[in-house]
């Protein structure tokens, strides 16, 4: 969690890297993220006095709303979810279930707080894991000299449980009393020795591992039926267990994943999930614009308004149960986003606009800028597509003319048809490179350039041709 004391300043240029312009909204958003970090630095009564502002952000589709917030929380490292506000207007929506993005927040900070602790306890299961795969492959050699697997065999199991119903206490074998011979010892710690060097990937190992269906096949159960327990109940029955043939390095993932599951403590894991969600999470709430009411629209209206007033006490912060244990949503940094073509802002119910005090406004593309989100960011288009066709031995080049006609082209249709914003670079690519990512895994091209010549070949005529270009481009 140290990145969330980067200074606005840093969180800028990084999201310069990615997002072009619209330096406003940017500084707008890194403050905010500043002053959730000032806040933590407070005494805990100072804290619960001091709310994060959230942040509404305006301005047409494809311009960059989402990406700034999304690159942000990648960035600092927090929760981040997106949900479309309109969705909770739709009917047959199970009751406009407004806390579901509380929830899918909690659920992606539990995957990122896993993923860090299972990082700090890799080399710890890997060990294990190996143990269990060398115990596989080089079995221990019983008194009478055949060969079985370490551990407890399930008959020996079906009568220590019975011992325990009857209240009797249950001899635990050791596995220490298996007979290990100096042989099987120096196979095993040779054949662990290959293991470790990879030597082993790509033979074939059966395995007993927990059945991955089970606990899939629980959350749906719970899912339709709308329940949430405390705690995941599939934690708490017993696994079942099947058998698997795979190759020795998927059954060292499989293993060391177990293994990393046993290490932690879930209820530790749960609790810094929630704590991470609760002081970092970030929830970007699209087409805020959609659930304003438009008049004589009667019951449309109401449910629209219905949804703005079941969102606003998770703004004002409450409390909302998630499997994993209550939340408290008081300092979770909330972003509204919208087009506001046909609204304003002051068209929300009052109490909704007083809870996104910082506005910024985000520009239209310009050509200008087109040709820079095409070249310039890490992840930029081009660059993609540079990358992809690369992996097939294609060397493709674009001239400083083509990109520019590209960014014109995607101007003009942007001007013509509906303005996608940069969204519309995405069609116009895919069209420009159809053939070459076609042919491209049959081929032998070499060196393909792509010029403004090209581009006219390809795009021209269909750009030119209002009707065509509104199905194609
Ligand atoms: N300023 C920009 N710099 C770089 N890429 C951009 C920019 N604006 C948009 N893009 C790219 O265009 C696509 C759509 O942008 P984004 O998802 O941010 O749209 P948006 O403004 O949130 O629109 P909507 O409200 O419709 O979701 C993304 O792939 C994004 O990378």
């Amino acid at each position: 969690m140290a990145e969330i004391d980067k200074t606005p300043k840093q969180i800028v240029s990084e999201l310069d890297e990615y997002v072009i312009g619209q330096t406003a909204a940017k500084k707008a958003i890194a403050i905010a993220l500043r002053n959730r970090y000032r806040r933590l630095q407070l005494s805990a009564s100072m804290q619960t006095e001091i709310t994060p502002k959230n942040m509404l952000m305006i301005g047409p589709t494809g311009v960059g709303k989402t990406e700034i917030a999304r690159r942000l929380a990648k960035i600092v490292d927090a929760p981040f979810v997106k949900v479309e506000a309109s969705k909770f207007t739709e009917v047959g929506h199970a009751g406009r279930d407004v806390e579901s993005m509380i929830r899918d927040l909690v659920d992606s900070s539990v995957q990122m707080e896993q993923k860090s602790q299972f990082k700090g306890i890799r080399s710890d299961a890997e060990r294990r894991a190996d143990n269990r795969i060398v115990n596989i492959l080089v079995p221990a050699t019983t008194a009478d000299g055949t060969q079985k697997q370490s551990g407890v065999d399930f008959q020996n199991l079906v009568s220590m449980v019975e011992k325990m119903q009857r209240g009797e206490t249950p001899e635990v074998p050791n596995a220490q009393s298996e007979e290990i011979t100096s042989e099987v010892r120096d196979k095993r710690s040779a054949t662990a020795d290959q293991l470790r060097r990879g030597l082993l990937d790509g033979r074939e190992i059966t395995i007993t591992m927990d059945d991955p269906q089970q606990d899939l096949g629980m959350n749906n159960m719970m899912g339709q039926m709308g329940i949430d327990f405390g705690t995941s109940l599939g934690q708490m029955l017993p696994k079942k267990r099947i058998q698997r043939t795979v190759d020795v390095s998927e059954a060292r993932e499989i293993f060391i994943r177990e293994e990393s599951e046993k290490l932690i403590s879930h209820g530790d894991l749960y609790h810094a999930a929630i704590k991470r969600a609760e002081n970092t999470g970030i929830v970007f709430i699209d087409e805020i614009d959609k659930i304003i009411a438009k008049t004589n629209q009667g019951g449309e209206d109401i449910s629209r308004e219905g949804v703005q007033r079941d969102i606003l006490p998770i703004v004002e912060g409450s409390q909302v149960n998630t499997k994993y244990g209550p939340i408290n949503t008081d300092h979770i940094l909330f972003i509204a986003s919208g087009a506001f073509q046909d609204s304003k802002p002051s068209d929300l119910i009052a109490e909704l606009q007083g809870r996104f005090p910082i506005r910024v406004e985000l520009n239209d593309l310009t050509k200008e800028d087109f040709v820079k989100i095409l070249t310039e960011p890490k992840n930029a288009l081009v660059k993609q597509y540079i990358a992809l066709v690369g992996t097939e031995n294609i060397k493709l080049t674009f001239t400083i003319e083509a990109i520019n006609k590209i960014a014109e082209i995607a101007t003009q249709l942007n001007r013509s048809t509906e303005n996608i914003g940069a969204r519309r670079l995405h069609t116009i690519l895919e069209k420009l490179l159809e053939d070459i990512l076609y042919e491209g895994a049959d081929m032998e091209m070499g060196d393909i350039t792509i010029t403004e010549h090209y581009v006219e070949e390809k795009i021209g005529e269909i750009a030119s041709d209002k009707n065509l270009s509104q199905y194609i481009l």
